[in-house]
This record gives structure tokens, C-alpha cells and sequence, in this order.
């Protein structure tokens, strides 16, 4: 019988978040063989709980990718068969991990349109939180848009985005990974009938699927560029404010020019507290700020 899939975490290191775990930069292969039955039970639980909140609530591009990938509900699907239709589709391809990457390492990924999937899934008593990326998160959250062509492109940007800014300072870093933050793992989308979810770290999420698009406390702010690379952000509760594109089209667009002087621009502006609402923005729900936490804006 095999063990419950464990990570093999190198080391703990203190940093300004305390002590976090340090993982091999290394790609590893997906021990598809030696994954247990509670491994599959929970993945199987996971995507039948969430299939059925995102009804209503996805994107309509997430949810005909997600049905292009063909991904299995009743077991962990296996990297290879994924790969195999991603790289068709959009030329994206799957590489196992152990766990968060050293941001260069992750962007190289990006980069060279190699999506990092953390090898383990969480245990069935983590099943509402995990203050780190699993393989549920990675795979039921991210890769199905890879599937679309104009967000796989989005991608690769911004993961070439990433390896020039990681050149600038770190300054550069912090502006960009609020812009990641707030499309790809916790973006909005209008469309005709209403706003929809398709970042990843909503849709991998029961409660915040719900909690984005139909609680009051959260602003629901238009998309623009250098505003969110100015707004601080969440990491251990909902957002305060969810960021709405009016399509990827859109995204791609706003992110094609050379970010260097916005880079130097933003080098003189103060951050935004997240949950702020400014005079000129374009809202769609200015939040009741219910139940947010005073502190703790990254
Ligand atoms: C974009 C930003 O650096 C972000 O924190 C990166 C860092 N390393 C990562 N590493 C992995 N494996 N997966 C991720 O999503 C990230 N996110
Ligand atoms: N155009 C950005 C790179 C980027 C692309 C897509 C998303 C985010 C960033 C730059 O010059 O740095
Ligand atoms: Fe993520």
C-alpha cells in the first residue's frame, strides 16, 4: 500500500514571512505510480466539489478549456496524457515540482512555456485550506486556460516578463507579481451575463468562488495596468478587491508595451492599501469591507 504522497521539502529558511519551506529547484518526475488511494480520493473529491460550484461562476473560457483538456474526476490525471493535448493546443507543457520555485526559476519556466505542477495533493484534512500551491491547485486551476491560445500567450509573457525584471530590481518584481496576483490567481472577466471567475486561485477554491462574486464585502475594481501593480495584496484571507478584464484580449494588450519606464514611474508612487478604492476608478461593487482583517496587506 503506498504512503500518503508527502513532499520532500529540502529545508526551512527564515525570511520577512518567517520560516518557509525551501524546495529543490529541481523538475521531478510525477510518481503517478506511488500515489495512495486517499490521494485519489481527495483529488476526486476536490474537482467534484468545485465542478459543481463553477457552474455559473467560471469563465466560459475556462470552463471550454477545462472540457477540451478532458482531465479525469475519479483519479489524479497523469502529466504525460496532459501534456500530450497541451502541447497541441498551445505548445505548453507540464513539468512536476516539489513545490514553489525560486521566482527566476519559475519564470524561466514560464518563459520556455513550462507550467511547474507541485507533484503532491494535499491531505483530505486540508481540504478547505493550504497556505501553499498543490497538485490540485496547479493542475485543476491553472492548466486548463493554457489551453487557451491568447491566455498561453499571456503566460509566456509575462514569464519573459518576469526574467527582465528580475534583472531591474526588486522592486520591478514586487509591481509585477501584484499584476500576476491579481489576473492569473485571483482575476475576474465581464462577460454579457455577468462577471465571472478565471483565476486560479479562486477557482480552486470552493469558498472564494462564491464569497468573489456574490458577497458585498469586496471591492470589484475595472482592470488597469498600473494600478494593480501599485495595490498591496492578500495572502492568508480572501481578497479585499478583485480586479475585472474585459477579456484576455484586453490583458494581452495592456501588457505588450516595455514595462521599464512603468517600472520607474511606479518607483516614485506609493503602494495601495488593498482594500482602497480610488477617485478614478472604474467599479463594479464598492466593497462593505465586512469582516476584513486591519493588517496584513503584502
Ligand atoms: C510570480 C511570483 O514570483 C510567485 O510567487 C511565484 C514564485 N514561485 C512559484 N513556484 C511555483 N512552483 N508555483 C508558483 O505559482 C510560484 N509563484
Ligand atoms: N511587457 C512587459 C512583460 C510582461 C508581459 C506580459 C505580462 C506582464 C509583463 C515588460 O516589458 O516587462
Ligand atoms: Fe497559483
Amino acid at each position: 500500500m503506498a504512503t500518503q504522497s508527502t513532499p520532500q521539502r529540502v529545508e526551512h529558511q527564515l525570511t520577512d514571512k518567517g520560516y518557509v519551506p525551501v524546495y529543490t529547484t529541481a523538475v521531478v518526475e510525477q510518481p503517478w505510480a506511488s500515489y495512495s488511494s486517499q490521494d485519489h480520493a481527495v483529488w476526486a473529491q476536490l474537482f467534484e466539489r468545485q465542478q459543481q460550484v463553477l457552474v455559473g461562476r467560471a469563465s466560459d473560457e475556462f470552463l471550454a478549456a477545462q472540457r477540451a483538456m478532458h482531465m479525469s474526476p475519479d483519479r489524479i490525471p497523469k502529466f504525460d496524457d496532459l501534456n500530450r493535448v497541451l502541447r497541441a493546443h498551445t505548445g505548453w507543457e507540464l513539468v512536476g515540482v516539489e513545490g514553489l520555485l525560486p521566482e527566476l526559476t519559475f519564470f524561466d519556466h514560464l518563459a520556455n512555456r513550462r507550467f511547474p505542477v507541485t507533484w503532491w495533493i494535499r491531505r483530505a484534512d486540508q481540504i478547505d485550506y493550504l497556505s501553499e500551491p498543490d497538485l490540485f491547485h496547479d493542475l485543476f486551476g491553472h492548466v486548463p486556460l493554457l489551453m487557451n491560445p491568447v491566455f498561453a500567450d499571456y503566460m509566456q509573457a509575462y514569464g519573459r516578463g518576469g526574467v527582465k525584471a528580475h534583472g531591474i530590481n526588486p522592486e520591478a518584481l514586487v509591481h509585477l507579481t501584484r499584476l500576476y496576483w491579481y489576473t492569473v490567481e485571483f482575476g475576474l472577466i465581464r462577460q454579457a451575463d455577468g462577471l465571472r471567475i478565471y483565476g486560479s486561485g479562486i477557482v480552486s477554491s470552493k469558498s472564494e468562488s462564491i464569497h468573489c462574486l456574490e458577497s458585498n464585502a469586496p471591492n470589484r475594481i475595472g482592470f488597469d495596468l498600473e494600478r494593480i501593480m501599485r495595490t498591496r495584496y492578500r495572502i492568508d484571507t480572501f481578497q479585499k478587491t478583485y480586479f475585472v478584464i474585459d477579456s484576455f484580449e484586453q490583458l494581452m494588450q495592456a501588457t505588450t508595451p516595455d514595462f521599464t519606464p512603468i517600472y520607474e514611474r511606479l518607483a516614485r508612487q506609493d503602494s495601495i492599501p488593498a482594500g482602497e478604492v480610488l477617485p478614478d476608478d472604474r467599479v463594479f461593487n464598492r466593497g462593505t469591507g465586512e469582516g476584513w482583517l486591519a493588517d496584513g496587506d503584502v
